[in-house]
């Protein structure tokens, strides 16, 4: 008989919550994270949603990276951990992943996820308050376009925002579109970085075509079939997935391979560049979309968009319409 979830997160969790492992485990793991980091000490990390479907390859893929040494995996699924346990979950982390939250099904857009992931948002940034104030989080649940300004202002409510330790996670819309765009040139993905900036739902999700590496050009039927592709790929999961959820798998490893940024940013490391969805001065909106520089203190520096050709101009004004009604959804969600 297949394990339920709640069994296959209380034994992935087993294996991974040093406190749950054997003395001679443990040192063995601080060795191991010891000779990877060459003696320092490395990052603490929390999974808030860590049971559902991008939670737990999300789990495995975060507990390979030698930055982590102690994983925290935080869910409500029947049986185990649920609210009582979540402050210790948080307390001490230094970077917080949020899946939590229902995902879409086919016929529902992702701000028609917001009457439920709205709350759920809440419950967990004033956890995050109380209980790690400092710690970067990486916000993952729908509609990111108003979870971000939700957890911002639950953040400010608790008198600690720091606009630049809360990042909603765009990286999904980065490594499609690096995907289509190396499809149409014919290269490999890992040699393409398309700058994907506004936000993360349909026309919010702005591809910068005129600006991918290396430099190439496109025909205006190839601008509008990569343009609509990229902002349609969420949707198209949705549908080929027929009611049984979003993506997961590829959702996982964006947010892996954006919180491992993170992670090298808080290091210390230089020249730290990824995308991601922030509070911003790039146009007259209080959150968009663009690339960032990742420090000790998170988002560092946010960049401005860079030269933009006609479609993309018309493009950022629809994702700018679209953009103010989402953000102050989610700021009136808290405010009211
Ligand atoms: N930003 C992005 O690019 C993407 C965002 N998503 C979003 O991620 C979210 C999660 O998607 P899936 O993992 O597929 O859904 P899922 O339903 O498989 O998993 C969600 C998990 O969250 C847990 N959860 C619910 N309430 C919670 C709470 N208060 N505290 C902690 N955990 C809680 C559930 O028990 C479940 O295990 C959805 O909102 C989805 O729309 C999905 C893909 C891409
Ligand atoms: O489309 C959805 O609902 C999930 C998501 O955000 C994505 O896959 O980009």
């Amino acid at each position: 008989m297949q394990p339920s979830t709640a069994e296959r997160i209380a034994r992935l969790s087993a294996h991974i919550s040093p406190s749950n492992l054997q003395m001679g485990e443990s040192s063995m793991l601080e060795r191991a994270n010891c000779r990877a980091k060459g003696g320092a000490p490395g990052f603490k990390v929390a999974i808030l949603g860590a049971a559902g479907g991008i939670g737990q390859p999300l789990a495995m893929l975060m507990k390979m990276n030698p930055l982590v040494s102690v994983l925290h995996l935080y869910d409500v699924v029947r049986g185990f951990l649920g609210q009582k346990e979540l402050e210790a979950a948080l307390t001490g982390m230094d970077l917080v992943v949020i899946p939590a939250g229902v995902p879409r099904k086919p016929g529902m857009t992702r701000d028609d996820l917001f009457n439920i992931n709205a709350g759920i948002v809440r419950t967990l940034c004033e956890g995050i308050a109380k209980c790690c104030p400092n710690a970067l989080v990486n916000l993952i649940s729908n509609p990111v376009n108003s979870t971000v300004p939700i957890a911002a202002e639950v953040f400010k409510k608790a008198g600690i925002y720091d606009p630049k330790k809360l990042l909603g996670v765009t990286m999904l819309d980065v490594v499609r579109a690096n995907t289509f765009v190396a499809e149409v040139l014919g290269l490999d993905p890992r040699e393409v970085d398309v700058p994907v900036v506004g936000g993360h739902a349909g026309v919010t999700i702005l591809p910068l075509l005129s600006q991918v590496k290396p430099p190439c050009s496109f025909t205006p039927e190839e601008t509008e079939f990569l343009t609509k592709r990229i902002q349609d790929g969420g949707t198209e999961v949705v549908q080929a997935k027929a009611g049984a959820g979003s993506a997961t798998l590829s959702m996982a490893y964006a947010a892996v391979k954006f919180a491992d940024l993170c992670l090298r940013g808080l290091r210390g490391d230089a020249g730290i560049v990824a995308c991601a969805y922030v509070d911003s001065k790039v146009t007259e909106l209080p959150f968009f979309a663009s690339k960032v520089r990742l420090g000790r203190g998170g988002a560092e520096e946010v960049y401005q968009l860079g030269p933009l050709n006609e479609y993309e101009r018309v493009g950022l004004e629809k994702a700018k319409q679209e953009l103010a009604t989402s953000i102050q959804k989610g700021v009136s969600f808290i405010k009211k």
